[in-house]
């Protein structure tokens, strides 16, 4: 007998499912269903195409039995099973990366704990919620020696040899006292129904079947009713997205996404689609209602299943659809590849790359559709997957128009979100320029900036854009159709000659106070200059685009990284000179005042970008002086 320790976030994991998740308990019996369902799909493609199992015969079936004298439940497969290092790795000893991810995200919220369950890959420890011995006795397929893995779920577990018919897994549960309801048929039925009616194989049991007594022609019983066992199976068992879709019902759908995606949550939407030509595929395609947690993890799992004419193949493959699609749950079929796919042939496989192209195609559709007819629903689907979809700008150029036109824009003019086909109704048709802002701020903030003035002044819209993948991502991002995306410090307007003139004339009249900003700020700037941008705000600032620190910076926030050691670049303090208050400093011969000011403008123009002040204490005791020289 061997007795093992439980990995330390495993025994967490498990001491959180004996003592504190008490909701939605019954997931335990969808959770191992889908393991046997894995189990079987893993031994069917080897089957099919490793030698070393030619001699293993397939028959797939999931029963499952509940004994009342003994208070068990148990659920046996004839999938591929599990040899001692399975056991170990599997069941209890090695840190997967969904331990981790699941106990982090715990709430103490019952209802939405017990959701994480399936999502993190944590779902066989799900029997401890209802069990307080678990037994599971397995052989490997094509190996010759069974093991029993034991356990209460209380810090150990044991592994020792055992006996066991053909291969597969059979896992014994003794209930707690207060779990019988898990015994008894109608419930355990109506679970599997919910959850697992459409995995691809046969779920059996026990089930008693009434049988009326038996009367002769006067009505005298010759033999009294009775019950008697009848072994049945009790789910559909057929891949759901091989059925046609007008024979599918909603709540079909729904069902077997819950199995599908582990959730108890119903899905937003979903799309199930049928190729017939050259290549011939099925895809079912769902969109959850909520984001999983881990969409933003690099080690997010994959959401797509492929199978090869219903053989599952894996569902461990991030190529299958672009990452900026990663929400989406769903199944590719196809009978078109080959069977011994490796990870290689998949992702240089010419047939794959037009399924999953044209796949790609179809969603952006169905999405665009869903826009424009059912509205309610694409905002929720938008304001959970909106930032995910919008990675699509910059890694799926060849959709790029299409993902544009699925993205939801604050606007300056407007108070609703705007879709860009919407906007560029409203552009300048001869300019065909759409200006946008960026920044890391409030749409608010955003729209009230300086730098807005005299678009606001003009009348002209602009797209608000205050994500922080937006500052990355919109510069990468230049033309919509016939139209130029152009960051709102790039936008040239005319001036004609007479506003020329004007300009040049303010600007001479400036030089002597542009000349002592300069001297007062020294190397915080890069430059001072006056400009006829502003309206109401007397000071703004503008990037110096050719400063090499400017481009280093880019290229930094690009790749995801802050500056580092690099110098920060320099801003241009622009300044308006139509503002009372720099009329006023123009003409101040107070050269104390002039400094003051001109730093407290500097930090002023810096907090409305977002930024933080070098030296709070330095503007506040400046601010300080220039409000008392006011009394
Ligand atoms: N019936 C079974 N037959 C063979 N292997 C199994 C069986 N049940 C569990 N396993 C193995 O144990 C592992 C852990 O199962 P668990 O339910 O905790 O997570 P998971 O199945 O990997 O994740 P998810 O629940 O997201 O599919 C499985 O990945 C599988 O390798």
């Amino acid at each position: 007998m061997a007795k093992h320790q439980f990995q330390t976030e495993a025994d967490q994991i498990l001491h959180l499912m004996t003592h504190s998740l008490y909701s939605n308990k019954e997931i335990f019996i969808r959770e191992l269903v889908s393991n046997a369902s894995d189990a079987l799909d893993k031994l069917n493609m080897l089957v099919l195409t490793d030698e070393k199992y030619k001699d293993v015969t397939f028959s797939p079936r999931i029963d499952i039995v509940a004994n009342k004298e003994a208070k068990t439940l148990t659920i046996k497969d004839s999938g591929i099973g599990m040899n001692e290092e399975d056991l170990m790795n599997n069941l209890g000893t090695i840190a997967k990366s969904g331990t981790k991810a699941f106990l982090e995200n715990m709430t103490g919220d019952q209802k939405k704990d017990s959701q994480l369950i399936g999502q993190f890959g944590v779902g066989f420890y799900a029997c401890f919620m209802v069990a307080d011995k678990v037994e599971v006795t397995t052989k490997k397929a094509g190996e010759d020696q069974a093991y029993i893995w034991t356990s209460t779920g209380a810090g150990e577990f044991e592994i020792e040899n055992a006996t066991q018919d053909g291969h597969g897994t059979t896992i014994v549960m003794h209930l707690k006292d207060d779990e019988s309801e898990f015994l008894e048929e109608y419930r355990v039925e109506s679970i599997i129904k919910k959850y697992s009616n459409h995995i691809p194989f046969p779920i059996f049991m026990d089930k008693e079947k009434y049988i009326p007594a038996v009367t002769d022609d006067e009505g005298k019983e010759t033999e009294p009713s009775k019950t008697e066992i009848e072994n049945k199976q009790i789910n559909k068992a057929n891949a759901l997205w091989t059925i046609a879709k007008k024979d599918i019902k909603d709540e079909e759908y729904k069902d077997f996404y819950s199995s599908f995606a582990h959730s108890s949550e119903e899905p937003l939407t979903w799309m199930h689609n049928k190729a017939e030509g050259a290549i011939e595929y099925t895809t079912l395609f769902y969109i959850p209602s909520k984001a999983p947690m881990d969409l933003y993890r690099v080690d997010y799992q994959t959401g797509i299943k492929l199978y090869i004419n219903r053989v599952f193949i894996t569902d461990d493959e991030k190529e299958l659809m672009p990452t900026y699609l990663r929400f989406l749950r769903g199944v590719i079929d196809s009978k078109d590849l080959p069977l011994n796919v490796s990870r290689e042939i998949l992702q240089s496989n010419a047939v794959m790359a037009k399924i999953k192209n044209a796949s790609v195609k179809k969603v952006l559709s169905e999405l665009a559709k869903m826009s424009k007819k059912d509205k309610e629903n694409y905002d929720k689907f938008y304001g959970e997957f909106g930032n995910v979809l919008k990675e699509g700008l910059y890694n799926d150029f060849a959709n790029r128009e299409k993902i544009l036109e699925l993205l939801q824009f604050n606007t300056l003019n407007s108070s609703e979100k705007v879709m860009i086909e919407d906007f560029v109704k409203n552009v300048d048709e001869e300019k065909k320029e759409i200006y946008y802002i960026t920044g890391k701020t409030s749409v608010e903030m955003l729209k009230a900036s300086p730098s807005l003035e005299r678009f606001k002044a003009k009348g002209i819209d602009v797209l608000i854009l205050n994500e922080e993948v937006d500052g990355i991502i919109f510069p990468m991002v230049t033309e919509y159709k016939e139209y130029k995306l152009v960051h709102i410090s790039d936008a040239k307007f005319e001036l004609d000659e007479q506003e020329t003139k004007a300009q040049e004339e303010t600007a001479k009249t400036y030089e002597g106070l542009v000349g002592q900003f300069k001297e007062a700020l020294g190397e915080s700037v890069k430059d001072v200059e006056t400009t006829t941008d502003l309206v109401d705000s007397p000071v703004k600032l503008k990037e110096d685009k050719e400063d090499p620190a400017y481009m280093m910076a880019q290229m930094m926030k690009q790749m995801g990284q802050d500056g580092g050691d690099h110098p920060a670049p320099k801003p241009i303090l622009q300044i308006n000179p139509k503002h009372e208050l720099l009329e006023k400093l123009k003409d101040s011969s107070d050269v104390n005042l002039v400094n003051d000011a001109a730093h407290v403008l500097l930090d002023q123009a810096k907090l409305f970008d977002g930024q933080e002040l070098d030296d709070t204490a330095d503007f506040i005791s400046r601010l300080n002086r220039i409000i008392t020289k006011a009394i």
